[in-house]
């Protein structure tokens, strides 16, 4: 989709306003962007100065007051909610700042599970999690819920702009209490004779990030900074074109931001472009371009 001369993400004066005690304001402020492919980028700025409502203009889970956002060469603000959630699973790798594992699947599992409902590949036997999980439309098409739609499911209106079948894959609904639809499985029992490439991919991102002996553990026995070790990795799965994570070390210690930053900036030189929002000094050293978002408007700050 994308030819060499264009940009893979080009935002062109931006605006999303919403109301505030009846008076309109800026959230997002007539703000320009391009990112090419490879290119490491981080935003930083005060909390409610837009941040997450650009990610979110991005991502097409709002849509904007004026002006445009062009990924992989679509004008996202003009697809429909299932053109959207296929962008979001193919081109988009998204880390959200809350957690959104989804509860009955294991780490692996939820790993895998962009892979097989992006059609990347073929779950292994007896182990498709989108099946276990009924995720398929009356058509036999597959249903995506990616990161991204669980974390942001409203629009600032209230209204929502994901199938409706989508939400309720959400981790927030998952009922602690009920019986996991996919029995525990063990992994050396899983794996067993498999030479699955897409188990192999998972377990290769996770062995990356410090936690592939967890594969076989479900995300309620995670510590928070194992989860977002975990949603770096489902959303790095599909090789995507452009990585969006919210705040990928906000729960980790130095260690593990060193292992999380070094596997970003990696991905960025392997040719995808990362967009990070991002508080941490330590987070910083690794970019390219570092922007501040103050009031809605975005103000480059550094480039390397
Ligand atoms: N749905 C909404 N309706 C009305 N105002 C909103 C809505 N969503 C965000 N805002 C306002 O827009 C501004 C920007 O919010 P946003 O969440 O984008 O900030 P942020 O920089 O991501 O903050 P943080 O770092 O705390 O996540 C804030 O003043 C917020 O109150």
């Amino acid at each position: 989709m994308q030819d060499h001369e264009t940009p893979l993400l080009a935002i062109h004066d931006l605006t999303r306003e919403f109301k505030r005690r009846g008076e309109a304001f800026a959230a997002v402020d007539h703000v320009d962007l391009t990112v090419d492919a490879g290119e490491f980028i981080a935003i930083v700025g005060r909390s409610g100065n837009g941040k997450s409502t650009l990610l979110n203009l991005i991502t097409g889970l709002l849509k904007p007051t004026s002006g445009s956002v062009t990924l992989d060469g679509r004008d996202v603000a003009s697809l429909s909610d299932r053109e959207i959630s296929a962008l979001r699973n193919t081109v988009i790798g998204f880390v959200p700042q809350s957690h959104t594992l989804l509860g009955n699947l294991t780490v692996l599992d939820n790993v895998i599970l962009p892979a097989v409902l992006g059609g990347g590949g073929k779950a292994p036997v007896g182990r498709d999690p989108s099946t276990a999980l009924g995720m398929t439309d009356d058509d036999g098409s597959l249903v995506i819920p990616s990161e991204a739609e669980e974390s942001f499911a409203k629009t600032g209106d209230g209204s929502s702009v994901i199938p409706s079948e989508v939400e309720e894959f959400s981790e927030t609904q998952v009922d602690p209490d009920m019986p996991d639809v996919i029995a525990p499985m063990h992994a050396a029992e899983s794996h067993a004779s498999e030479a699955d490439p897409l188990v192999d991919r998972a377990t290769e991102l996770l062995t990356r990030l410090g936690v592939a002996d967890l594969s076989a553990c479900y995300p309620k026995e995670l510590s928070g900074g194992e989860m977002r070790r975990v949603s770096i990795a489902r959303a790095l799965m599909n090789d995507p074109k452009l990585l969006i994570a919210d705040e990928p070390t906000g729960d980790l210690d130095a260690e593990s931001t060193a292992i999380v930053m070094h596997l970003l900036r990696e991905t960025a030189d392997r040719g995808t472009a990362v967009l990070m929002v991002t508080h941490d000094p330590d987070a910083l050293a690794y970019v390219d371009r570092r922007y501040r978002m103050d009031r809605g408007a975005l103000v480059l700050e550094r480039s390397v």
